[in-house]
């Protein structure tokens, strides 16, 4: 299998078996359909996700979990599998793995009939993973970060692409366990695709897993994103992870949440999305001022207040205060009168 770079996209995986997806921004290259059977009897990808399995897998790539890519492997098969089972992963399932590393989770994904698409920004890894898959057929990498693709013209087109083949749904469900520090990048790129994406699984940080279900308006850490997350999707915890279950191991325990993403028409009504989110995270940038100073930049505080009035608030009110139905009303309100 050759490799060739491109670009803006990453690299390619090219060789005689594989055929070209092509989204309007970019170019994901998959593997073929395929009569052969599964090679799951020989190589890394169908061995157990132990700590001394990782770590030789990762010898024989010739490489080291790279703390700048928050590289931390999960080593515990009851975990995998309890992810697998709690996403419900049944066969002709299409699912976005993001961030697969050395395969896994993958493993799991594969052996319960999911089809797989693999985003991995990892040179090395996504070229060591591509190589382990290259006889399965329900398995395509993309080699890219995944905050410079635009996902859902890469979803769209591998909807499209399965549309005549045995795929069970027309969306797709995502699971990721991200560095943390892409988490909230990530959960902007991937919540507003509830028109191709059901359900998206996260691991987080024990602490953000329950900040983002738990915070609601009057709580201490209710912030701009528990709005965003509420606005497009149904946020639940599902269980704690242990900080053992990772090589190597982070500082803290991690947690998996479920995003239940809501379609557009499921969504509040919103006339202009990106302005919403200007006026929420202007709100929230000063989040213990009143709305009618915190927003000042924006909308006169005479406006301000008067609207709050009109949808039945106190003039007092300030970011920390307001539900996510409130925040729409806000706004809607506003801009019908500016
Ligand atoms: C915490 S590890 C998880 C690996 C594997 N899913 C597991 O559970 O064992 C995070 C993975 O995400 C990859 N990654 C980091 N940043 C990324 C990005 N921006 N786009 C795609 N993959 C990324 C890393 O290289 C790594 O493989």
């Amino acid at each position: 299998m050759a490799l060739t770079s491109r670009p803006g996209v990453g690299r390619l995986y090219r060789s005689s078996n594989l055929h070209c997806l092509r989204a309007s921004s970019v170019q994901v290259t998959c593997l073929a359909p395929s009569d052969r059977p599964l090679v799951r009897e020989a190589g890394w990808l169908w061995k157990q996700s132990s700590t001394s399995d990782t770590q030789a897998y990762l010898r024989t790539q010739k490489t080291r979990p790279k703390k700048s890519l928050g590289q931390n492997f999960v080593v515990n098969d009851e975990l995998l599998a309890a992810i697998v089972r709690e996403a419900h992963i049944q066969p002709g399932d299409v699912v976005f793995e993001i961030g697969p590393g050395t395969g896994n989770l993958t493993r799991y994904l594969l052996q319960a009939g999911a089809e797989v698409t693999a985003i991995e920004k990892d040179d090395t890894l996504a070229a060591g993973l591509a190589q382990a898959c290259a006889q399965e057929p329900k398995f395509t990498m993309v080699h890219a970060d995944v905050l410079a693709l635009d996902l859902q013209a890469v979803i769209a087109a591998c909807l499209a692409q399965k549309q005549h083949t045995r795929a069970r749904s027309r969306k797709v469900k995502i699971i990721a366990n991200l560095p943390y520090y892409i988490t909230k990048d990530c959960l902007r790129q991937v919540l507003p695709l509830g028109d191709s994406v059901s359900l998206v699984y996260l691991m987080l940080q024990e602490e953000a897993a329950q900040r983002l279900v738990v915070e609601g308006p009057g709580t201490p850490h209710y912030r701009a994103m528990n709005v965003f997350v509420n606005f497009y999707s149904l946020p639940r915890y599902e269980f704690r992870v242990d900080k053992s279950s990772y090589h190597p191991q982070p500082s803290v325990d991690g947690a998996l949440v479920r995003f239940r993403l809501l379609p557009q028409a499921e969504r509040l009504p919103m006339s202009a999305e990106a302005t919403f989110w200007r006026m929420v995270d202007q709100a929230f940038a000063e989040r213990r001022k009143m709305l009618r100073n915190s927003l000042q930049s924006l909308y006169e505080g005479a406006l301000v207040t008067a609207t709050l009035q009109r949808i039945g608030l106190p003039d007092t009110a300030r970011a920390q205060d307001l539900s996510v139905a409130q925040f729409v009303a806000l706004f809607q309100n506003l801009t019908s009168q500016t």
